[in-house]
């Protein structure tokens, strides 16, 4: 029986092994279209396909399984609410990360994570050292309006979105006017966010009723050193 067991123990480990190779063998679609979001004073493009189909399947379905997710508190006017959506943070040692009030220390890379990051870098021409991983489980998680402007992320930082499952509306709204723009992320899709972009825009999602199914997204960045 105890044979049995370790049989299959070790059984199970080569198939992850040869998923995780398999998986790091994924490459990103170079000639696909890149669309330009008209919003003033910001950068902001989306790559749509950038991933194939069942490649963003294979990398969705490894995720939902395999990140630490986490479902974080934040403490509001003395009051703790927990987030809407599950969460994890990856990236180099030295890249702790305040968001919110919490600190969030970062969990080792996965092997398949950094090779999206990879996938990202080779793209987009920039470095990135972590991660924040969202797993946006029905269509009532969101994320509220906010800019990546900590400090931590320097001026004008490249921010790199990447999109597996569910489509979902994402909105971006001007600081000042509150003027706002509504894009649908899509499956296997890059946003980027660039220049000054976290300056004078806010993102967010919200929830929704119509778009339901679970959503797994990325935002890798550089964190300065502190
Ligand atoms: O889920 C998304 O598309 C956006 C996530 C985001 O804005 C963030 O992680 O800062
Ligand atoms: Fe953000």
């Amino acid at each position: 029986m105890l044979l049995l067991e370790n049989e299959q123990g070790a059984n199970q480990e080569a198939i992850d092994e040869a998923l995780i190779t398999k998986l790091c063998l994924i490459k990103a679609n170079k000639e696909c279209l890149i669309a330009d979001l008209v919003l003033p004073n910001a950068k902001v493009d989306v790559r749509e396909k950038w991933l194939s189909h069942e490649d963003g399947m294979s990398l969705y379905a490894y995720f939902y399984r395999q990140l630490a997710w986490q479902q974080a508190h934040i403490t509001l006017y003395g009051k703790q609410h927990k987030i809407p959506r599950l969460q994890a943070w990856y990236g180099d040692p030295n890249t702790a990360y305040k968001y919110s009030g919490l600190l969030m220390q970062p969990l080792a890379w996965d092997p398949v994570l950094k090779h999206l990051k990879t996938l990202c870098e080779e793209t987009l021409n920039v470095c990135f050292n972590s991660v924040l991983a969202n797993l946006y489980r029905d269509g009532s998680d969101s994320m509220g309006m906010h800019a990546d402007d900590e400090p931590e992320l320097g001026v004008n930082p490249t921010i790199a979105s990447v999109s597996l499952g569910q489509t979902r509306r994402f909105t971006f709204k001007q600081k000042q006017s509150k003027e706002s723009v509504k894009i649908e992320l899509q499956h296997s899709s890059l946003l980027t966010m660039a220049g000054q972009t976290q300056t004078y825009w806010q993102h967010g999602m919200n929830k929704s009723r119509t778009q339901t199914g679970p959503r797994i997204n990325f935002t890798f960045r550089f964190v300065h050193p502190a």
